[in-house]
């Protein structure tokens, strides 16, 4: 299955534009089957872009959110993706609560293993319709860090991450086993700091070091990027 990559004059149109094909694709998913699944994303442009779906006319009553990954912390705590991804987006759109499907925060009675037990008996081995995803300069993706044990796992579901380069340290992420069986993988990237994990995320690096490189959608993967991410790409990619 071949990459797309679509690349953006600036940040704002990255955020602007993909928000308008991410509501013109869960449209397209509504119009074919009862309701469609979506990874939320945390990050910097993740939460932008999900503020910029606010004005997006979209039937929430049939949209399922899930998350790519998730801060292991209080459910107040403002690192929380779920909390960024609320005040953003879903306590602005009608949603029904049985429809947002977070993982465990670490107050909520569970540790990070019985979290991450309980997010996965929640996930089960669904395909989802479409998952967004930002990555780090590292070239993390969702909670799978360079040299992690979890760039390992290919069974579905949700494993716990401890020791995250990126804090907080404990986390919770879906697997390669989970995204990789997405209909539909999108990975948001903006910024010349992302630029060389970019590069390496395009190529045919390794999933352990890279773990950008390892995901992928099975029937469309695309790398929707601004031009300072783009930067450091070899021109024929850009054609
Ligand atoms: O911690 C996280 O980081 C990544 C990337 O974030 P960014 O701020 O560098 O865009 C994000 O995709 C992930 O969901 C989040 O938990």
């Amino acid at each position: 299955m071949s990459r797309q990559l679509v690349v953006h004059a600036d940040r704002a149109s990255l955020v602007g534009e993909t928000a308008d094909r991410i509501a013109a694709t869960i449209g397209a998913v509504l119009a074919e089957q009862d309701e469609c699944h979506v990874a939320l994303t945390g990050g910097s442009v993740g939460i932008e872009l999900l503020a910029a779906l606010r004005g997006r006319a979209l039937d929430w009553s049939r949209i399922h959110c899930w998350w790519g990954d998730e801060r292991f912390v209080a459910a107040a705590d403002g690192e929380r993706n779920a909390l960024q991804a609320r005040e953003a987006l879903l306590d602005h759109v009608d949603v029904p609560a049985a429809n947002v499907h977070e993982m465990p925060a670490s107050d909520a009675g569970h540790d990070l293993d019985a979290a991450a037990a309980a997010a996965s008996g929640e996930l089960g081995d669904r395909a989802l319709d479409l998952v967004l995803l930002g990555m780090g300069p590292d070239a993390h993706v969702a909670s799978l860090f360079p040299g992690h044990d979890g760039t390992d796992v290919d069974e579905p579901g949700v494993i716990a991450v401890r020791d995250s380069p990126k804090p907080p340290p404990d986390r919770l992420s879906l697997t390669f086993g989970s995204l990789n069986r997405a209909r539909r993988v999108w990975i948001v990237v903006a910024g010349d700091d992302k630029a060389s994990a970019l590069a390496l995320a395009m190529s045919a690096a390794d999933r352990h070091e890279v773990p950008a490189a390892g995901v992928h959608g099975t029937q469309e993967t695309r790398y929707l990027v601004d031009r300072a991410a783009a930067s450091l790409l070899p021109d024929g990619m850009l054609d």
